[in-house]
């Protein structure tokens, strides 16, 4: 049985136990790591969150960090005594979080308080808007499996990719993105467009070879927001699909972006979607590549499904 199975049994058997037992008292301790530099972070929110559950009778400790690294260091932390660590932030915090719990022979429950600029994660789960639902989602404890991929065996739970979109990712400026959130991207993407010089890559899916523009390898339903890449996936389903376009140049990237809103890009001319349980992206140049919107260095990329999976908040 799995260090996270194990946990997950004992907690399910918490409500069989004395309330003053130590598992009990355990599940009922919230840790909520909060990163105060993700877009859109609100302390209010996050207090109203806090009160919510304390009113709902858990014990709630909240820690800001003061640098990244902080949060996946927590989550590694194997005298972490606690039901729920809630991670607030956006989606690479959310990524640190489960790169820690890797290391973490028994992580508890990992529950999401959405910020971030795009928190894609919280459009695939469906998660709740107010604090007063997040809170009612945390006291009822609902849960269902958070399956995710690793790159080069580092952990992500939306997707990896190399290409163009990694390229905007790597060139986004910090400062750009926190004034004006998801434009910046959009603004970067265009600069790019017109000036990059794309390479060619070599995605090679389970041994088929597919001469593309950008791959990305995706874990979940969404991309870059609420929008749909991948009909067939679920975060909470295993399963890995390669989603490869063939050209980036400045007229396709406006049809995949306009395809992307419409919520099509499976269907588009150009784009190939299939699943895979091993992916290889390679190319003759170092192509940017990322993890989850954060920049996460240069082909080659080897990429596959994590063995275990963590166990996520859902409403
Ligand atoms: N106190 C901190 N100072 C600087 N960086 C931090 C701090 N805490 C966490 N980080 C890092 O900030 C990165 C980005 O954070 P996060 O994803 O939460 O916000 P975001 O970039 O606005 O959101 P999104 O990923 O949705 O675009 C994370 O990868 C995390 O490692």
């Amino acid at each position: 049985m799995s260090a996270l199975r194990k946990r997950a049994a004992i907690v399910a058997d918490r409500t069989d136990r004395r309330d003053d037992h130590p598992i009990a008292l355990e599940a009922r301790k919230v840790l909520i790591v909060a990163n105060p530099t993700s877009g859109g972070y609100r302390p209010r929110f996050l207090d109203a969150v806090r009160a919510h559950l304390a009113a709902g009778g858990c014990e709630v400790e909240v820690r800001l960090t003061t640098r990244a690294g902080e949060i996946g260091e927590i989550c590694a932390d194997p005298r972490l005594a606690v039901g729920i660590l809630a991670v607030a932030g956006g989606d690479g915090s959310v990524n640190e979080a489960i790169t820690g719990f890797q290391s973490n022979p028994m992580p508890p429950d990992l529950a999401v308080i959405p910020f971030g600029t795009a928190n894609v994660l919280a459009h695939e789960l469906g998660l709740p808007t107010s604090a007063e639902g997040l809170a009612r989602m945390m006291l009822r404890r609902k849960t269902a499996p958070l399956h995710y991929g690793l790159a080069n065996g580092r952990p992500f739970v939306l997707m990896a990719s190399a290409g163009f979109d990694a390229e905007v990712v790597h060139a986004v400026p910090l400062a750009l993105k926190r004034r004006l959130g998801k434009l910046a991207y959009v603004i970067t993407a265009l600069r790019l467009a017109f000036t990059r010089k794309g390479r060619d890559l070599e995605a090679t899916a389970d041994g088929e070879r597919i001469v593309c523009r950008l791959a990305v390898a995706t874990n979940g339903r969404c991309y870059g927001g609420p929008f749909t890449v991948c009909p067939d996936a679920s975060v909470s389903r295993p399963g890995l699909h390669l989603l490869a376009l063939e050209k980036d140049g400045p007229l396709s990237a406006l049809r995949f972006g306009l395809a992307l809103l419409l919520g099509r890009v499976h269907k588009a001319r150009g784009v190939r979607l299939r699943p895979f349980a091993h992916l290889r992206i390679a190319s003759t140049h170092a192509v940017p590549a990322q993890v989850d919107g954060d920049p996460f260095g240069r082909t080659p990329v080897e990429i596959t499904a994590a063995p275990d999976a963590l166990s996520i908040l859902v409403p």
